[in-house]
């Protein structure tokens, strides 16, 4: 698989580069939007075909692998990650930015084998910058190596998180708790970039010292787990043990210090997992 695993990250990068530049173009076109878990959960048409052509293209040169694709997965089929090798796609991580032209934006592309990612692409459209990782090699950022922060101290932090789409008034509480209870440490800024991936991204990078969501989905964060922990950083359960990718909550840090901080800020929930959800609604 050693040699085979270049031959994927080749070809989800060309891949993830051809899906950027349809997004890229109907950017610039009228959006029609939908919704799916609700009224703020939105998808369009961009969504579904980008998704389509990834999952078309890697088909003609894989026709063995299997797929985890967030538009498939919400048009009924199953979100079951086997020990087969696995393509696990976000078509548009961050529609809502993308609906609304609010710059940043990702395709992200991760691969998997015996449930764990091997290969991370995600491509910041807008950026246009292609982050890559190989699991033991290195994550890079158009060809340039990554390193998170080496910041120790919370108190000098940047922490990223999101809202989600839930907007369910008691998941909404502990959101805001948890949010409020970060800045409080007192930390430099709560960012959120509105897509995870992205989020992920920016700890690799070395710009944000953690990302943590409690909601998200596995193509939300399967590539950018393995490009934060290639740049040298943890990705952890928001409860500070080992990271479940199907169970919807993420910590990503850049050293266990930071990470041990932000998680005693966390109220803890636990979502339906990715592979007992009902994502058809
Ligand atoms: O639905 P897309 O693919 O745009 O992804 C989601 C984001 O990545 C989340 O972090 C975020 O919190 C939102 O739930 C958002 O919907
Ligand atoms: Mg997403
Ligand atoms: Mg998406």
């Amino acid at each position: 698989m050693a040699d085979s695993l270049q031959t994927v990250m080749d070809y989800a990068v060309a891949v993830a580069r051809k899906a950027g530049e349809v997004v890229q173009t109907a950017l610039a076109g009228d959006r029609k939007v939908m919704t799916k878990s609700s009224a703020v959960d939105l998808v369009t048409q961009t969504d579904q075909k980008v998704e389509k052509l990834i999952i078309q293209s890697v088909k003609e040169k894989f026709p063995t692998h299997r797929f985890i694709g967030e538009e498939s997965v919400a048009a009924g089929e199953a979100c079951e990650l086997t020990n087969e090798p696995t393509w696990i796609i976000d078509p548009i991580d961050g529609t809502t930015n993308f609906v609304h032209s609010f710059p940043f934006v990702a395709v992200s592309i991760g691969f998997s084998v015996n449930k764990q990612v091997e290969v991370g692409v995600v491509y910041s459209c807008l950026e246009d910058k292609m982050f890559t990782a190989r699991r033991g090699r290195g994550a890079f950022c158009n060809g340039e190596p990554l390193q998170v922060s080496e910041q120790t101290d919370v108190h000098q932090s940047i922490i990223a998180t999101e809202f989600g789409s839930n907007r369910d008034p008691e998941v909404v509480d502990k959101i805001f708790c948890s949010m409020k209870n970060v800045l409080k440490l007192p930390v430099h800024g709560v960012r959120s970039a509105g897509t995870a991936a992205i989020n992920m991204c920016l700890v690799a990078s070395g710009c944000v010292e953690a990302y943590y969501e409690i909601g998200m989905h596995v193509w939300d964060i399967a590539a950018g787990s393995l490009i934060v922990s290639e740049a040298g950083g943890l990705v952890l359960d928001v409860d500070g043990g080992q990271v479940d990718l199907m169970s919807r909550r993420v910590l990503a840090a850049n050293n266990r210090s930071i990470a041990e901080k932000i998680v005693k800020e966390i109220v803890l929930f636990r979502p339906p997992r990715d592979d007992a959800l009902d994502h058809k609604q």
